[in-house]
């Protein structure tokens, strides 16, 4: 999954070189400017080339309705959509730009400045569109790492737990999880090995904000100036690990909305947070309601114990219901498997099978539509053609 390896291959390779203008922002190395503590990297660069003479390289930090708040190496400023981005958008909305997106901005001569193109995205958090019309929404893009943020008091929700990492295993990034509130419980490493046994391949830590311990182990996977996204249930304490990672009060904690009196809205709160000791941070109110997006891979990936059984069932189409020689109700009734996980398990793979049902509709729908827009405009082209219709 890390993408380290992937950029060693490009590190020689500087936009720079390419360019015949002095005018564009893109830095010569990764280790110059505003664009370095992004995260930007010789891949970006590299999709970035194409442009690299007529446009300037951003990072989108919020997304508003008529343009996108977005960070330049010269510090953050206000673009509109071009043309491209507003046409590809309409058709799908998952083509719209969303914090996190690496941008080609234009400057043009009348001083406004457009976002004309998004470059690739490596990871991208989707929202499953609420109708049956809207396609997936993305919420952040070029997350490498989803923190899933879970309290150790009260206990741990194991099944809240593997849903998260479905939903972070389907964006592409790396999950992690980090338990929150290890101060509140007498043994903290207990509960954390009955979490470690259901986030398989992925790290687990403990950590107390009060005490600020665990949070150098947390900080480790900010390094290379890494983007993370927290998710987890309200009061897990996202914010106030946000602030303790920070070292300052970059997002309003359930303390502070509770002595305002006034509710989590009372400042527009940053979206994307550049962490002083390097790290990015994104936190929309997207990700927050973000619910599961869950595809086949992403379960398999969660879920590589039950899949390893799967496998070592006598039919490959078995139901492990009544089947001989079926894996997985041996490994349940030997306790290898846990019947809860087991249960969990099922109930993701329906939901995914919902999802892709639901989404081939709208594609079909779409099609459709796409069909008779390109009659009626055939129909009038024909129509203008023999002189009718005028
Ligand atoms: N004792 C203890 N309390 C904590 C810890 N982390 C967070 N809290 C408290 O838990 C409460 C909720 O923390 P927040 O950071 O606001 O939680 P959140 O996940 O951001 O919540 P939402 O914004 O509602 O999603 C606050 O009162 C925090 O002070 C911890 O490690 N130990
Ligand atoms: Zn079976």
């Amino acid at each position: 999954m890390s993408k380290a390896h992937e950029r060693s291959h490009l590190s020689s390779y500087h936009p720079g070189e390419e360019q015949s203008t002095s005018r564009s922002l893109a830095p010569d190395t990764p280790g110059d400017g505003r664009l370095a503590d992004l995260g930007w990297s010789a891949e970006i660069a590299h999709a970035f080339a194409p442009y690299a003479g007529s446009h300037h390289l951003a990072r989108v930090s919020r997304v508003e309705r008529g343009g996108a708040e977005v960070i330049t190496d010269e510090g953050q400023i206000q673009a509109t959509y071009g043309g491209d981005i507003l046409a590809a958008a309409a058709a799908d909305r998952s083509w719209h730009p969303a914090v996190g997106d690496w941008v080609a901005l234009r400057y043009w001569p009348d001083g406004r400045i457009t976002i004309d193109a998004i470059l690739p995205r490596h990871t991208a958090m989707v929202r499953d569109g609420a109708d049956r019309t809207s396609h997936a929404q993305v919420v952040a893009a070029n997350v490498d790492v989803v923190v899933i943020v879970e309290h150790l008091d009260p206990e741990p929700d194991l099944g809240r737990i593997e849903r998260l990492l479905v939903l972070a295993w389907a964006s592409g990034a790396t999950p992690l999880v980090v338990l929150t509130k290890a101060d509140l419980v007498p043994a903290p490493e207990v509960l954390r090995d009955d979490v470690a046994a259901v986030a398989l391949g992925v790290d687990v830590l403990a950590v107390s904000a009060p005490d600020a311990e665990g949070l150098d182990d947390v900080r480790n996977w900010l390094g290379d100036n890494r983007t993370m996204t927290f998710v987890g249930p309200s009061g897990a304490g996202k914010s106030t690990l946000v602030n303790a990672l920070a070292g300052a009060e970059v997002m309003p904690t359930g303390e502070v909305r509770a002595s305002d009196g006034k509710g989590r809205h009372t400042t527009t709160h940053r979206e994307l947070i550049m962490l002083p000791g390097g790290g990015v941070v994104i936190d929309t109110p997207g990700i927050r309601a973000v619910g599961l997006v869950a595809n086949e891979d992403a379960i398999a990936d969660a879920f590589p114990d039950i899949e390893e059984l799967v496998e070592q069932c006598r039919f490959a189409d078995c139901a492990h219901n009544t089947e001989p020689d079926c894996a997985v109700r041996a490994a349940v009734e030997t306790g290898e498997l846990d019947a809860g996980r087991l249960a969990r398990w099922y109930k993701l793979g329906r939901e995914a099978a919902y999802q892709a049902r639901r989404a081939d509709v709208r594609l079909r729908q779409q099609e459709r539509a796409e069909w008779k827009r390109r009659e009626k405009a055939l129909r009038g082209y024909y129509r203008l053609r023999s002189g009718k219709g005028r």
